[in-house]
């Protein structure tokens, strides 16, 4: 079948869908650690082993911006979160474990939401 171009009916409902599973990330009980920037002067190595750091107050403010073109772009900033925090934390660890719940979560939402 022909492929369908994108319509912007499609990319302002894409965009609602992002709007409301960040917020739902945002709500999370395990989302503590990843609310805003980790602070690399206050948590030795991280800027070393890090290279791209992303948060949630970061994504929110580049999607309201409408930096996002796409929606594989709004998803490859929130698993960046999580590799980030995979890398850099032990998995038994407070922040390891809550990254990992997270992931699990958004998972189960965005595949919910938009498959
Ligand atoms: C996601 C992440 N990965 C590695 C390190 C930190 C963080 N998060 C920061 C906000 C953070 C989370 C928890 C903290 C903290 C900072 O500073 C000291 C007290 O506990």
């Amino acid at each position: 079948p022909a492929r369908k171009s994108k319509t912007s009916k499609d990319s302002s409902s894409e965009l609602a869908v992002c709007h409301m599973l960040l917020a739902e990330l945002e709500a999370h009980r395990c989302a503590w650690p990843f609310l805003t920037p980790v602070n690399h002067k206050a948590v030795p190595g991280y800027k070393k082993v890090i290279k791209r750091p992303m948060d949630f107050s970061t994504i929110k403010e580049k999607l309201t911006s409408n930096h996002y073109l796409n929606l594989e772009t709004f998803i490859a900033d929130i698993n960046l979160v999580f590799d980030n925090c995979k890398k850099f934390n032990e998995d038994q660890s407070e922040i390891g474990k809550a990254g990992y719940n997270m992931k699990r979560f958004f998972n189960k939402r965005w595949t919910e939401l938009l498959q």
